[in-house]
């Protein structure tokens, strides 16, 4: 199999099918190393389907994945594992282990595909990564029920970092976050895709996260990706969910807000936000 150093993801001619429901068919898709990919399309449309194939999680019925090189759907188990600690996926709603702190959880990976590591040291790792998502050194020995629903995302996030990995997966993160703490978590997630160099495969139906943060955007209708591309690219197209999804009030108030952050962040020759303090940070982020 080849190394495919420019497309770490490729998808081609998938099919899954639930019974008689065909969710996807002869869907074709291409993610470009380094970029962040927004995934867009109606309810239903198989977003998290698609994310779930491409991790593995899904056995389609029909075409083609490939992942850093190695074909998904052929994975033998030894590849499989090696692939699988180069990824990370924040699931919706961060589906921490609730009997575990964040710290315990952010550890979980970290003793399945490395369990030579030494206590102290997984110990260490783990606390970098709360630290490195933006949460306080004190969440470490929090449990989930202690944390806001923004803090949650972060501690998920923690633990999708855990490996170092080359890929990360997100399926709606700023879901449920007001947007003050919805607009902090994209620059999270900007910040660490700039500074980690990572691929970024993002599920979302946050038009601001497009704006702000997506290099391309996917769209999913008619069980394929049937555009995938910048947004001005996207709006030259001619149709109907795409003008109706990106010009409709909730995309031109998107599209308004992203030319105001720009030149707000020109005149003031930054776009990074102030760092939040915990305080902030639970009142904001609810
Ligand atoms: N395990 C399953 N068994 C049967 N049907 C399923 C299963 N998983 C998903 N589906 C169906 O596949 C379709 C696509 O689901 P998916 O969750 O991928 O949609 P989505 O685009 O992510 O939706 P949303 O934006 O609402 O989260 C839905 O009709 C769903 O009911």
């Amino acid at each position: 199999m080849s190394e495919t150093s420019e497309f770490p993801i490729r998808v081609r001619g998938l099919k899954n099918v639930f019974g008689d429901h065909v969710v996807h068919e002869g869907l074709d898709l291409e993610v470009r190393k380094g970029e962040i990919i927004g995934v867009v399309g109606g309810s239903g449309t198989g977003k998290s389907v698609l994310m779930r194939s491409i991790i593995g999680l899904q056995v389609p019925a029909e075409g083609e994945i490939e992942v850093l090189g190695s074909k998904i759907t052929d994975a033998r188990d030894d590849e499989d594992i090696d692939i699988r600690s180069r990824w990370g996926v924040l699931f919706q709603g961060g589906a921490l282990f609730s009997t575990l702190t964040v710290a315990e959880n952010v550890e979980v990976p970290l003793r399945e595909f490395y369990p030579e590591i030494k206590d102290e040291l997984r110990h260490e790792i783990a606390r970098y990564k709360v630290l490195l998502s933006g949460l306080p050194a004190n969440a470490t020995g929090k449990y989930p029920s202690e944390l806001s629903g923004g803090m949650k995302k972060r501690a998920g996030l923690a633990r999708a970092l855990a490996l170092d990995p080359e890929l990360l997966f997100l399926d709606e993160p700023t879901a449920g976050l007001d947007p003050i703490g919805a607009a902090a978590f994209d620059q999270l997630i900007l910040g660490l895709q700039q500074t980690l160099d990572l691929t970024v495969f993002l599920i979302t139906h946050d038009l601001d996260t497009l704006y702000e943060i997506c290099d391309r955007v996917a769209v999913l209708a008619d069980r394929k990706v049937i555009a995938c591309g910048t947004i001005p690219e996207l709006l030259a197209l001619d149709h109907p969910w795409i003008q109706e999804y990106f010009n409709g009030p909730r995309g031109r108030a998107a599209q308004s807000a992203k030319h105001r952050n720009d030149t707000r962040a020109d005149a003031a020759g930054s776009s990074a936000p102030a760092p939040l303090d915990e305080t902030a940070q639970e009142q904001q982020e609810g």
